[in-house]
Order: structure tokens, then sequence, then C-alpha cells
């Protein structure tokens, strides 16, 4: 039986995430679930809300809610973590403070994703000297972002560590091709890479049918586009811009939909309210979503509209931790050191490709083929630029993180690269290391 432990338990992904081990419970049995937050609140609630969810479940699982992080980690064998440094108040301020210089405002892409990235490896960073601490031998299962910048900071400071980076949007774009065209993705082997948000497909094989069906697959792009009715607008949108990508510029890969933000900021801001921003919508979405769950579990009131559920982002992250218990070689697509399996892209890049996951970790999986200048160029600066942040980050380097946001590839010159930077610092305060 597993002891788990969520890091930013207060998370709006919480229940997605525990309702799908419960389902898996025969691979994953689950003796105890500790919730760990820095926010109280965040984390309380999300102790109601999932006590309401196990008891609906009659599972007999021992919840422990806490902030005190040697109950949280001591003894636990896997730590789903989630964590968002500053929350979404500074996320708000990530996405608006770029639009000021014109820049792509963004979670994860950007100057606006660099801004969240120095804050996460100052919090995350943190709570890993917990982890190893308290459990040296568990499983970090990481879904904290921005992906990259994080898996590069852990590979320096704590080499040792037992992390899987991962990264849900492939699932969402296979999802979106099951939706679109009726493929079921169960029968694709996919070549992709990347850096994390930064990635194509070169191959989807369709087991089903013996062939790469991406050239069919880019046919029905180009002649059809996605089904986008009824899904989040901010979602659609992003699809619509994927979608033009193929069919206007270039058909040979079918590209990551974050690649909207470097190949098309003008299409991809173009929906953009620089007073409401993404931020603002999760906000009156998915956070208020979890205050109204609390006010009807304790007023004991409408508990049929309480619809959390086990989805694709918490099955990929179980998938991944059963395929660990049983060493069963289970094929992801994750956020791991180059080393050669992209041959033609520097060795110490921090990339996105297809691993097995087995009792012994992650064996990333060679894609045996030199990728296209396009692709390498792209892809190059932006490693370039993401490590020189983590360099300031570590350094304390001022210089450094110009130059970071200078060659981020959402970036055309170091005029505006230092306004925003200036613009950030100040933003962040001690969110941020101080920089010299
Ligand atoms: N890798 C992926 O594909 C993927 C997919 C979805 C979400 N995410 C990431 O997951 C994280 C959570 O997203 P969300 O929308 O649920 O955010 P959220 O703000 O709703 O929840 C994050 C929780 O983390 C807590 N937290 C913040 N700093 C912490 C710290 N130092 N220690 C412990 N807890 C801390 C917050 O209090 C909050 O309860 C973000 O980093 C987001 O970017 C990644
Ligand atoms: O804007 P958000 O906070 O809703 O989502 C940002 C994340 O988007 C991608 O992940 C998921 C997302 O979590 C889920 O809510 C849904 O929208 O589908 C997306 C793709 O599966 C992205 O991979 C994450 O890194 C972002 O944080
Ligand atoms: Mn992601």
């Amino acid at each position: 039986m597993s002891v788990i432990t969520v890091a930013g338990g207060g998370s709006g992904y919480t229940p997605g995430i525990l309702l799908t081990a419960l389902k898996f419970k025969k691979e994953f049995p689950i003796s105890e679930v500790r919730l760990y937050d820095i926010d109280h609140e965040r984390n309380a609630d999300m102790g109601i809300i999932m006590n309401y969810l196990f008891e609906k479940n009659h599972e007999q699982i021992k919840l422990v809610v806490t902030e005190d992080p040697q109950v949280a980690f001591t003894g636990c064998d896997f730590v789903f973590s989630q964590i968002r440094v500053g929350g979404m108040k500074m996320r708000e301020k990530d996405e608006k403070i770029p639009m000021k210089y014109g820049l792509v405002g963004q979670e994860t892409c950007g100057v606006g994703g660099f801004s969240y990235g120095m804050r996460s490896m100052k919090g995350f960073l943190k709570l890993v000297g917990f982890i190893e601490k308290y459990a040296p031998d568990c499983w970090i299962l990481n879904y904290t972002n921005p992906e990259t910048i994080i898996a590069e900071s852990v590979r320096r400071q704590f080499p040792k560590i037992k992390i899987v980076n991962a990264c849900d949007m492939t699932i969402g774009i296979e999802e979106l091709l099951e939706e679109s065209f009726g493929y079921d993705r169960n029968n694709f082997i996919c070549q992709y890479y990347g850096l994390n948000h930064f990635g194509w497909y070169r191959e989807i094989y369709d087991v089903s049918r013996g062939k790469d069906i991406l050239p069919e697959i880019i046919e029905k792009i180009k002649t059809q586009g996605f089904k986008l009715d009824g899904m989040d607008p901010s979602w659609a949108h992003t699809y619509g811009v994927m979608a033009d990508m193929v069919r206007e510029f270039f058909p040979q890969y079918l590209p990551n939909n974050y690649l909207q933000y470097y190949l098309y900021q003008d299409r991809a801001m173009e929906k953009e309210d620089p007073n409401y921003t993404r931020a603002n919508e999760i906000m009156d979405g998915r956070l208020k979503k979890i205050k109204d769950t609390v006010a009807k579990i304790k007023e004991n009131r409408d508990l049929e509209t309480i619809d959390y559920e086990s989805e694709s982002h918490g099955q990929y992250i179980v998938q991944i931790a059963i395929s660990i218990l049983h060493n069963q070689n289970g094929r992801f697509m994750l956020i791991v050191p180059n080393k050669g399996a992209i041959p033609n892209l520097r060795q110490d890049a921090v990339v996105e490709v297809p691993c097995y996951v087995n009792a012994r970790g992650i064996e990333p999986i060679s894609l045996r083929y030199d990728i296209p200048d396009l692709h390498k160029g792209l892809m190059e600066a932006q490693v370039a630029s993401e490590k020189l942040l983590v360099d300031a980050f570590f350094e304390h380097s001022y210089q450094k993180a110009l130059e970071a946001f200078t060659l981020n590839q959402t970036v055309p010159n170091a005029t505006v690269a230092k306004k925003a930077l200036n613009d950030l610092i100040e933003a962040n305060g001690d969110y941020w290391v101080e920089l010299n």
C-alpha cells in the first residue's frame, strides 16, 4: 500500500488525481493521502472536498491535511507535486505586465513564463529540499511548471533525486485528434520531440492500421479543422491558431499549440484582453468552483452537482506511478536531459521526448534521426535562453537574466527585454532571488 503526498494540495487538480488513483486501486493501492500546502485555507478547503469524495466512494483512506513538511513527507512513497508559487495573483501579473511592452503575456511562455520560472525555482527547490530530507527514496511525480526550467534547476541542485517531470499537453492534443477525427489514442505510438510547450509530432503510428497516420491527420486539419464547439473559448482559440499554423505555414509536422506564442504572436494575442487574462478566467472558474463546492458540502446542499472526476490530467501521472510500481515500461512523453535522444541538439538541453518508465526510473528513447533546421534553430536559441535564466537564478545575476530575457524567442530586442525584466523584478519582490 502506498502513502502519497500531494504538494500543492489546494490545487483544483487534486480531486482529479486522487479520484484517478482510486480508480486504479488494484494496481495502485493507497493507505494514506496527505495534502501539503503553504496556504492553510486552500489546503483546508481541499481537505473538505477530498474527505467528502472519499466518503462518497466509501474509501477507507487516511487523509492528512498539513502545512508541516515533516508530517507531509516522512515515509511517503510518492509525491504528486503541483505548486503554483505566488498563486494566481502573480500569474495574472505574469500575463499582464509583458503586454504593457507589446510582448506575449502567458503562464509558461515568454517573459511571463520566465517571471513564473524564477518564482517557481525558488519555491520548488525548497520543496525538493524538504523531500530529500524527509523522504529521500520517494518518487516525485511533478506537474509544477514551467517544466523545462524546473527540470533544469532540479537537475543542477538535486542530481540524485528521483523525479519525473510530466506535461499533459500532448495528452490534450491527442484527445483533440480523437474528438475531432474519431481516432483512438490508445492505438497511437507517437514520435514527438521538443522542449516543454515547444515541440512537434513527427509521426503518429496507428497500430490498428499499421501505418503512420500523421499525413492523413494533417490533411484533415487543413480541410476540416478541429472540432471546437463546446470548448472553453480560450482553448478553442488556441487550437484554432494551431490549425492555422498547419494550414497556412508549416504542414509537415503537427505543432504543439504553445508554439503559437513563438511563431504567431499576433494571432496568439489577438484575443487577449489586457485587463482580463487567463488567470482571471481561472480565478472566476476553477478557483471559484473550489469555494462553491466547499459551501455545498458544509451546507449539505446540491451535492449531486459536485462533478469532480478522474480525467486525463490525473490519469497520466497515476499511470506513470503504476508503471514504476509494476515495472511496466509504459511509454510517456517526459521532460528529461537530452543526452543524445535528439542527436543534433545540444546534449545538455532538457527536452520533451518519448520515454519508457519502469522500476529503475525513466529511459528516454532516442529519436535516431536529426531534427530539421527550423526546429533545431528555434530550440537551440530557446534552450540557451532558459539555461541563462537558470544561471541567473543560481548566480543571482541580473546580467544573465537580461541575456535570458533578450534571447527568449518571444522577445524582439534588448530594449524591451530590459524594460520588461525591470518591471517584473519589481512586481515579484521576494518571490525571486535577488539579482545583482
Ligand atoms: N505540467 C503540466 O502539464 C501542468 C498541467 C496543469 C497544471 N500544471 C501546473 O500545476 C500547478 C498547479 O496549477 P493550479 O492551476 O492548480 O494552481 P493553483 O494556484 O490553483 O494551486 C496551486 C497550489 O499550490 C500551493 N502552493 C504554492 N506554493 C507552494 C509551496 N511552496 N509549497 C506547497 N504548496 C504551494 C498554492 O497554495 C495552491 O494551493 C501549476 O504549477 C501549474 O502550472 C502543470
Ligand atoms: O490555463 P489553465 O490553468 O487551465 O491550463 C494551463 C495548463 O494547460 C495545459 O494543461 C492542461 C490543463 O491543465 C487542463 O486544464 C486542460 O485545459 O487541458 C490542458 C492540456 O491538457 C498545459 O499542459 C499546462 O502546462 C498548463 O499549466
Ligand atoms: Mn504542460
